[in-house]
């Protein structure tokens, strides 16, 4: 497939969504592979690392000598149960609150789901019909019963009343004949037909649904640590719930660094969009959290100070200024506030600079890096465990797929590298250096792809975006 750049005035909605992935992938067209860092970036392979000297022990070519930073599992495994360490729950997660159903959408149960009643609560038609006692033909009363009416008199042996689906059935029934199975004479009797098994009556219980017979009162329904999702917010209605007490969304607040950064129209004289504001506030509401706060920081280490004083986010999510440069105030506003650094850069490509702090018992800190992807891969390798463990929620069932092409490693760390998933095969993407977002944008999954790269075949492990699968990451908000 030729990769095409929509003519003038094509439309994106005009192409075709193969033709949207040949935009981002060229496997096929190998005279034509695009230059520089399109294919790989400027650091996403490692080949000519843009890392300077200093905490990062690059070498004087500016590759890293040997590995940088903490191993990419073990950055996720520490992030995963930095808040079991923490001083708050034993699990690590946030204080159960009782919410409304309306409200636990998508939240983890803290307690179990205990059945407030028998259900059904009381014998109940499971048909339209009526309900009869003892052998027919049956004498029909009158006044028939409908669902929400309160109890009717036994019945008689003998005797029908006509009853809905729902309805509890009176007394002495012995069981609910469905409507296209009777039918009256001309003396207002009710026969069963021939449609019935046995025409002149019908078995015992039949078509009832007694009470209790999908739990008693006190039963456990569900088990701490379920997820709730719409019919588990059914099954507590049902079983006489108004409120569930669950785990609370980590609540996040999120801080843009970079003066060089514009809310709006084109870049300009140095100054480039943000492109984190807008990506990573629905990201993080994906990943469980509720985001209480999104601004922008100046390049001023006091700024960032008095913006982390003031912020009671159990996670606060920074961009840039992670590295080592003039402006960059993460580490030194860190050590300002006497943080602890339980990640200090991941042996990962792109985002080798990202960071996981604890600020106090109940605060953490994800720094990001600036450049863009750099700061998608440390979403998924430092916030996404983080969150989930905050939130209670299950670790995504790991899966691998083989990669359709080849993908350059770094010599020492893993790469994170977009792909497409197209049958059973992941497509590397291109565009996926640090700075683009290009590939992502396109991708269904992040492929990991371990130091030394990987053969075409290769089954690499996969984690999942979001917005691509409904297996992993459903996002019910
Ligand atoms: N001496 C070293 N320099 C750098 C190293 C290193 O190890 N030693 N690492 C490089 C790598 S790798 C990355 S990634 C970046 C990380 O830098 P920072 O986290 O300090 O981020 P900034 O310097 O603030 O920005 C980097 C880059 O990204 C652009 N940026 C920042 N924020 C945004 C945003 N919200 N939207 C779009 N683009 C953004 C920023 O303009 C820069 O171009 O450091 C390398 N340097
Ligand atoms: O190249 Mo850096 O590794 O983008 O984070």
């Amino acid at each position: 497939m030729t990769p095409r750049t929509p003519r003038a005035g094509e439309d994106a909605d005009d192409l075709g969504v193969e033709e949207a992935l040949a935009l981002v992938n060229d496997a096929h067209t190998p005279g034509d592979r695009p230059s520089g860092d399109r294919t790989h970036g400027d650091d996403g392979a490692g080949g000519s690392g843009s890392h300077g000297s200093g905490s990062h022990g690059a070498s004087a070519s500016g590759a890293p000598a040997h590995r940088d930073g903490t191993d990419w599992a073990e950055a996720r495994a520490t992030a995963a149960h930095a808040p079991r360490r923490g001083g708050g729950h034993r699990g690590g997660h946030l204080p159960p609150v009782s919410v409304p159903l309306s409200s636990a959408l998508g939240l983890t149960l803290a307690a179990p789901l205990i059945a407030l009643t028998d259900l059904p609560s009381f014998d109940t038609s499971a048909m339209d019909g009526w309900a009869v006692s003892g052998p027919g033909p049956w004498d029909v009363r009158e006044e028939g019963v409908l669902a929400g009416h309160t109890a009717h008199a036994p019945l008689t042996d003998g005797e029908a009343v006509r009853i809905a689906t729902g309805a509890r059935v009176p007394p002495d029934t012995t069981a609910v004949l469905r409507s296209e199975h009777g039918r009256t004479d001309d003396k207002g009797r009710l026969h069963a037909t021939a449609a019935t098994r046995a025409p002149h009556t019908v078995s015992h219980g039949q078509d009832i649904r007694p009470r209790g017979q999908e739990c008693r009162n006190g039963d456990q329904l569900l088990p701490v640590g379920t997820l709730v999702t719409p019919p588990v917010l059914g099954m507590a209605a049902a079983a006489g719930y108004d409120t569930l007490t669950v785990v609370p969304r980590p609540r996040a607040a999120v801080f843009v660094l970079g003066d060089e950064l514009l809310g709006e129209g084109l870049p300009h004289e140095g100054l480039i969009r943000d492109a984190l504001g807008p990506l990573l506030p629905p990201w993080l509401r994906a990943l469980g959290a509720d985001v209480v706060d999104v601004r922008r920081v100046g390049d001023e280490e006091d700024a960032l100070h008095q913006a982390l004083k003031g912020c009671d986010a159990d996670v606060v999510v920074t961009t840039g200024g992670t590295a080592a440069g003039p402006v960059d105030h993460v580490h030194p506003t860190l050590r300002r506030l006497g943080a602890e650094l339980l990640v200090d850069g991941v042996a990962v490509r792109p985002g080798h600079p990202m960071l996981l702090a604890r600020i106090s018992e109940k605060q953490y800190l994800v720094g990001l890096p600036g450049n863009p992807l750099a700061a998608v891969s440390g979403l998924v390798t430092l916030a996404e465990p983080l969150l989930r463990t905050l939130a209670a929620r299950p670790a995504p069932e790991g899966y691998t797929l083989p990669l359709r092409d080849a993908v350059q490693g770094h010599p020492y760390d893993t790469r994170l590298v977009p792909v497409a998933l197209r049958g059973d095969r992941a497509l590397p993407l291109l565009y996926n250096g640090p700075a683009m977002l290009r590939g992502i944008a396109a991708a269904d999954a992040l492929a990991v792809v371990p130091p030394g790269g990987a053969k075409p075949g290769y089954e690499a492990e996969l984690l999942d975006l979001p917005w691509a699968s409904g297996g992993i990451g459903v996002c019910f908000t």
